[in-house]
C-alpha cells in the first residue's frame, strides 16, 4: 500500500495511464515542478501537493498501464495499491481527474477491445463512478488533434458517455493542452464540483 498520505479532508486526484501529460497538468494545477517527460512510468508512488491551511491537497497516483522497465508483477501491484487507495479514501475525494492524450486515447481503446480486454481508461472510468467518486475526463494534448469534435465525440462513446461531448463541458468532458497551459476546461470542471460539495474556499485554485 502506499505510505505517507497527508491527513487531509478533501483531496482531487490525477490518474492516467503512463506519459498522457499528468505531471504537466499537476504542474499547471500546483505550481510545483515536479519531473516531466523522459520514461514512461516515472511516477511510481503518489505525488501529494498539500495545502494545510484549507485541508486539502491535489495527488497523482502513478500512471497505470504501461511502465517500461517495470516488472509485470510490480505493475500490478501498483495497479492494486491505486484501486485501494481510492476505495480507502474516496469519501475524501471530491474528483477524479483522468487524464488521456487526446491524440492515442481511442485507437489504444479500440485496440484493447478489440483484443476482448477491458482497457484501462474505461475500467479506471467506470472505477471511479462505481467507488463514488465523479471522474472529470481532462482530454489532453489537444494540440495535436485536428478533428476536435469528432475526436472528443469518439471518447465520449467509448466511455459511456453520451455524445456530443458539448453537453458535458464544464462538468465531465475537459479539452486541454497542458503543455501550453490551456486549462480552463479543466477549471471549470473542479469548480462545478467544489461548488457541489460547498468547497467554495477551494476555487481559488482554480481560477
Ligand atoms: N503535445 C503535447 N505534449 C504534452 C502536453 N502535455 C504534456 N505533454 C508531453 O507529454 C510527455 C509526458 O508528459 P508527463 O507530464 O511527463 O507525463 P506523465 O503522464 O506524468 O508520465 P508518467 O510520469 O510516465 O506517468 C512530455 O514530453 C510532455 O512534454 C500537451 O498538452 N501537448
Amino acid at each position: 500500500m502506499f505510505e505517507d498520505r497527508p491527513n487531509r479532508d478533501a483531496e482531487v486526484v490525477l490518474v492516467g495511464r503512463s506519459n498522457v501529460g499528468k505531471s504537466t497538468v499537476m504542474r499547471e494545477l500546483t505550481g510545483h515542478d515536479v519531473s516531466t517527460g523522459g520514461k514512461p512510468g516515472v511516477t511510481r508512488q503518489p505525488n501529494h501537493f498539500d495545502w494545510t491551511a484549507q485541508d486539502f491537497m491535489f495527488t497523482d497516483l502513478p500512471g497505470f498501464g504501461f511502465m517500461s522497465g517495470v516488472k509485470d508483477e510490480r505493475r500490478e501491484q501498483i495497479q492494486t495499491d491505486i484501486v485501494h487507495y481510492l476505495e480507502e479514501y474516496a469519501d475524501h475525494i471530491l474528483a477524479g481527474v483522468l487524464v488521456l492524450d487526446g491524440n492515442s486515447a481511442v485507437e489504444i481503446i479500440d485496440r484493447h477491445a478489440d483484443r476482448g480486454e477491458v482497457p484501462h481508461d474505461v475500467e479506471m472510468f467506470g472505477f471511479l463512478r462505481e467507488v463514488g467518486i465523479e471522474p472529470i475526463v481532462a482530454v489532453n494534448k489537444m494540440d495535436k488533434v485536428d478533428d476536435e469534435d469528432e475526436r472528443l465525440n469518439a471518447i465520449c462513446d467509448r466511455l459511456g458517455v453520451y455524445p456530443p461531448w458539448q453537453q458535458w463541458q464544464g462538468e465531465t468532458i475537459a479539452p486541454i493542452c497542458a503543455k501550453r497551459g490551456s486549462m480552463e476546461p479543466l477549471y471549470e470542471c473542479l469548480r462545478t464540483r467544489f461548488h457541489e460539495a460547498k468547497r467554495d474556499d477551494l476555487l481559488g485554485f482554480v481560477s
